[in-house]
């Protein structure tokens, strides 16, 4: 099966600095980090990122995807314009939650999992795991695998060492042609 990393908002980067001149919050996401890595500021276009701190080998399953599980209809309505009219109230209280506990809204961390209508939003550092930091590159070192359901009863979306990984490399997966469609143009 294959999947899809899809991306909504292409081009707001004011999300990702709201953090970078200041320490980020501890959440539950940044805590999720295993002892193979660690989260590091990387630049200001990529934003934070996910450094090796130990040799990772070739095979290696290195983590899960993990996030709210939302189907297309739902995914839509929270992060196209187009459909913002037909938010319901479960939407409106999605929206004011990420806002109180100042998390973005920018629809840049879906997973759409091919076979079901499920979509992984890891946007939201409450309810995601470190893999959110995931960066793109064009070589990366990582594979992306899924299937529609796992052991859970959910999709299951994981990331798997595609070479040996030295200590100091970033930990990076290809997000697929398809994310980068509008302005912005990812950065090696
Ligand atoms: C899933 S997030 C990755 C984590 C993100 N860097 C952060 O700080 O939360 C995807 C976003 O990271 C940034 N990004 C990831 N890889 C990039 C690259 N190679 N070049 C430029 N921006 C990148 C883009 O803003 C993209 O929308």
């Amino acid at each position: 099966f294959s999947t899809s990393f899809t991306s909504f908002a292409r081009g707001r980067r004011g999300v990702f600095r709201i953090y970078s001149e200041t320490a980020p919050p501890v959440t539950p996401a940044v805590a999720s980090v295993p002892p193979f890595c660690k989260i590091a500021f990387i630049s200001e276009e990529k934003g934070r990122g996910v450094v090796a701190t130990e040799s990772i080998k070739a095979n290696t399953v290195i983590g899960d995807y993990e996030g709210e599980t939302i189907t297309e209809s739902v995914k839509d309505r929270r992060y196209l314009k187009s459909r913002e009219a037909e938010r319901d109230e479960e939407d409106h209280r999605w929206l004011a939650s990420r806002v109180e506990r100042g998390q973005s809204a920018s629809g840049d961390y879906l997973f759409g999992v091919s076979g079901v209508d499920a979509f992984i939003d890891a946007e939201d550092e409450y309810f995601s795991n470190w893999t959110r930091f995931l960066n793109h590159a064009d070589a990366p070192n990582c594979n992306v695998k899924s299937l529609p359901m796992g052991m859970s009863g959910k999709p299951r979306v994981w990331f798997v060492a595609s070479r040996d990984i030295s200590p100091g490399e970033e930990i990076c997966f290809s997000y697929g042609d398809d994310y980068w469609i509008d302005d912005a143009e990812p950065v090696e």
